[in-house]
């Protein structure tokens, strides 16, 4: 494929480099986590050694402070020890053991963090050797614990019994660690002081949170409007996760975390599901942890030894592994209760039918993306006011009703709402107002800290996201944006990011992990950040980002305020949000129940058509919108980088205004196109994915999808570039009839199958002219990135027979009469060598 040397320096193949330059990326990071892993252990010891000090301090809140040595050993901690954490570690730290807990331990009268065990203080005091554990017990197994002064209870004649940890190799004692009670919400302290066994790790601190009712949490603001007629329904106790509101003309539905005690179903993205957590459960038990697994959540202290793993590695008693969580599947739900369960569908049912009838009421207002509340009676700065009227805004948007009072408070969120509803200023408006509040404490910075980072899966996004955040802090002195994004010089970036202020960052994730990984005094300013923003955020969420999203969330403080916010929330990626989201956290759904994800005002058609002629088809299409529509605005996404330059080159010969975007242009002339078509009318943007998520070009016409998109998500964010603001638009996807599965994905949304339009033999031929002419290495690597795409999708890349004879079509329709060749080993990864139709380069 693609061009670029064939040997390299040592003589080395190209994948022989490649793999050379695999390995050492792997040493470095090995070396890395060897390093963090030595000074977690290095922390954890002079932790101790502190605490011993005469004048040491008498609780855990006298260290407070994001960069305090705590807070890095709670970091590393979280960092290491949170389940699926197995894959930061490495053969050398030794071999995984199943805990044998000794008998008296397999059922501790009382809750404590695994590992621990009760020591009696006066024994610890007096310097007597710990003995094994009554009633048995293996030591070498079972390296425990001892002791450090619990900082409340202890005294004379105090009885109190600490969970503690000693380790008998090295033979020093700690234990009950300091944070032994923090707690990082809030909680009276006897309920911290009961269930805040929170030894190392987010999951025991974060099951001390206390319980909070969505009535309280935001019955204040809205009005509940299920949650009655759920709790009349009969069930009050599985009621509460979701009340649906409704205010003045607006529906849309703010899901309250889990009352004390009651799991949140991280993988329950549907508004029905909420309703009816029973009914629910039914549906997805494949994606509900096991049962282990919920009552280690509730019962914060209680030792679940059947999963819990422990190795002899550098990190002694406290590098707990855990297994990774067994799924259950369907078919293990128990089904012991059915009459039950038929009531609760019965109840569902029911629930549904209300439901539906508040949404009918709610559509047949008509669909405006306005509501009558103004951004003046939002409690934001009035600055910032001015600002928004000067940039014309002055009501707010349904998404913005709806989310920016809960985000004001300070509460983790996850907002779903449709494409081009304002959702940038949704979470713009509480970073403003959350680094003004930090300002107010922060005045003595040389260099102020970041205070709000918001992270962009595209850099188109980022340079819009920034330009809007510009507009809004304008009155706001002081308050500096800057934007973090690929392609740009690193050196460059990081001496304006030191020279102009910057309390709000716009970045995409690489770009920003690079600052991170390799600037320290970079890391030190985003210790005192208060707000993170994921845009797009199923995408962030999504395999691609998500190792370089958890590395940036290791990387922050944990005490903080996190917004999620995207137009499409799938299922997994509810259960994934856990992962920077706290569990207490909002879900406000504008979208509504059971309502279509695209805009109302966007006319759907999709076309079969046989893929010979796509390229026709196109030209077909947007000859017949040019003649209908004066001020036309087109965006064409194509399947790939290469087959985007192919159509753009071949529309440009075709005589049309034509432009193009995609990943394997320069930076700079994505942002100059990018911004030209901004601004402009009768223009065409041919382009990948790169443009398909959040990119808000105003008054696109008509947005054509040539080719399947990789999934439903990408077909309504694509679709979502048009019918903005409320607006009215047209959509086409173009598929051949082997693509026709796809119609699967989208069934629930209001698409209609066009009737195919005649392309005359006069068109055809110009058409045919116009892909003689480009060049035939463009060509060729459009054949190879076509057959890597069609290969990455499961439904098409099981025949890889049927695969490769496609894929020679697809040749022969852009003017190539043999299929271009393979590299031996890329044909070997694609699973397509020997395949007939795959030639392979000798
Ligand atoms: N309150 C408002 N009044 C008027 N215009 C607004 C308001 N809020 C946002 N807009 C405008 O609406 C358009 C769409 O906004 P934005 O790009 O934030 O949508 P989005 O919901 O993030 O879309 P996507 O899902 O595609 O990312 C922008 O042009 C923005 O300037």
């Amino acid at each position: 494929m693609g061009g670029g040397p064939r040997t390299f320096p040592g003589g080395l193949s190209k994948w022989q480099h490649k793999r050379m330059h695999e390995k050492l990326a792997r040493g470095k990071e090995r070396g890395l986590l060897r390093h963090e892993k030595q000074l977690y252990l290095a922390r954890l010891r002079s932790e101790i050694r502190a605490s011993h000090l005469p004048g040491a301090p008498a609780s855990p809140a006298d260290h407070a402070g994001p960069t305090s040595s705590r807070a890095h050993i709670r970091a590393l901690a979280d960092r290491f020890l949170r389940p699926g954490a197995e894959d930061l570690w490495n053969d050398d730290d030794g071999p995984l053991r199943r805990a044998r807990l000794p008998p008296h331990q397999q059922q501790p009268a009382r809750s404590l963090p695994s590992g621990a065990r009760m020591v009696d203080w006066k024994q610890v005091e007096s310097g007597e050797k710990l003995k094994p554990p009554r009633g048995g017990g293996d030591w070498k197994d079972w390296e425990e614990l001892d002791s450090g002064e619990p900082t409340a209870g202890r005294g004379a004649g105090n009885e109190q019994r600490l969970p503690a940890a000693f380790n008998q190799r090295r033979g020093y004692g700690t234990a009950a660690p300091w944070w032994w009670q923090w707690s990082p919400g809030s909680g009276t302290p006897s309920q911290r002081k009961e269930a805040s066994f929170g030894f190392f790790g987010p999951k025991r601190c974060y099951s001390m949170m206390p319980p909070c009712s969505p009535c309280r949490e935001s019955g204040a603001v809205l009005m509940p409007l299920v949650a009655r007629q759920l709790a009349e329904a009969g069930d009050g106790r599985n009621a509460t996760p979701l009340a649906l509101f409704y205010t003045q003309e607006r529906l849309y539905s703010v899901a309250a975390p889990r009352r004390f005690g009651q799991k949140w179903r991280p993988d329950s993205s549907d508004e029905d599901e909420e309703v009816m957590p029973a009914a629910r459960d039914l549906r997805l038990a494949k994606f509900v942890a096991s049962r282990e697994d919920e009552s280690e959540d509730d019962e914060p202290g209680e030792t679940s030894a059947i999963r819990r793993k422990w190795s002899t590695a550098a990190l002694r008693n406290c590098d707990m592994k855990r297994d990774r969580r067994p799924l259950k599947s369907y078919e293990e739900e128990s089904d012991d209760d059915i009459t039950g369960r038929i009531q609760e569908l019965r109840e569902e049912i029911r629930n549904r039918e209300v439901l539906g009838a508040e949404r009918r009421r709610y559509e047949s207002r008509g669909e405006s993306v306005f509501t009558n509340k103004r951004f003046d009676e939002c409690g934001i700065s009035p600055l910032t006011v001015k600002a928004l009227t000067d940039a014309g805004y002055i009501q707010t948007t349904v998404v913005q009703e709806a989310a920016l009072p809960v985000c004001l408070e300070g509460k983790d969120v996850l907002v779903k709402a449709k494409t081009g509803t304002g959702k940038s200023v949704a979470f713009l408006l509480p970073a403003i107002e959350s680094v003004l509040n930090a300002m107010k404490s922060h005045t003595n910075h040389r260099v102020s800290p970041i205070f709000a980072l918001v992270l962009c899966p595209t850099r188109e996004l980022a340079v819009q996201v920034t330009a809007e955040a510009n507009v809004l802090v304008k009155y706001h002195h002081g308050v500096g944006v800057q934007s973090l994004i690929g392609g740009t010089r690193f050196k460059l970036d990081q001496r304006r990011l030191e020279s102009d202020p910057c309390q709000i960052l716009v970045a995409t994730p690489g770009r920003l992990l690079d600052h991170i990984e390799n600037r320290s005094s970079f890391s030190v300013r985003l210790m005192g950040l208060k707000l993170l923003v994921l845009d797009e955020a199923d995408h962030l969420l999504d395999l691609g980002f998500r190792k370089d999203i958890e590395k940036i969330a290791d990387s922050l403080p944990r005490q903080r305020q996190t917004l999620l916010f995207s137009a499409t929330v799938p299922k997994e990626v509810r259960r994934v949000s856990q992962m920077v989201l706290n569990k207490d956290h909002v879900f406000v759904d504008t979208v509504g129940l059971g309502a279509v994800e695209t805009p109302t005002k966007v006319q759907q058609q999709y076309l079969v058509v046989p893929h010979e002629l796509h390229f026709h088809m196109v030209h077909r299409l947007l000859r017949e919108h040019i003649d209908q529509e004066v001020d036309y605005k087109v965006i064409v996404f194509c399947t790939t980088a290469m087959v985007t330059e192919f159509m753009y080159i071949m529309l440009r010969d075709l005589k049309l205004n034509v432009r193009e975007i995609h990943s394997r242009k320069p930076q700079l002339y994505r942002t100059r196109i990018s911004e030209e078509f901004r601004d402009s009318n009768r223009l065409i943007l041919v382009t990948s994915d790169v443009s398909t998520r959040g990119v808000n070009y105003p008054d696109v016409t008509l947005v054509i999808q040539a080719g399947v998109p990789p999934g439903r998500e990408h077909y309504i964010h694509r679709l979502g570039r048009t019918g903005r603001e409320g607006k009215s638009g047209k959509g086409i996807l173009l598929i051949a009839p082997w693509e026709e599965y796809f119609l699967k994905e989208i069934h629930d949304l209001p698409i209609q199958k066009a009737p195919v339009p005649q392309i005359d033999q006069e068109m055809k031929q110009k058409v045919d002219d116009s892909i003689k002419i480009v060049d035939m290495s463009i060509k060729e690597a459009a054949y190879h990135a076509w057959l890597g795409y069609y290969n990455s999708i499961a439904d098409i890349s099981r025949d890889k027979v049927m695969l490769a004879d496609l894929a020679s079509r697809f040749g022969v329709s852009i003017g190539m009469e043999k299929p271009p060749t393979l590299f031996r080993k890329t044909a070997f990864k694609m699973g397509l060598k020997g395949v007939p139709g795959i030639r392979i380069r000798k």
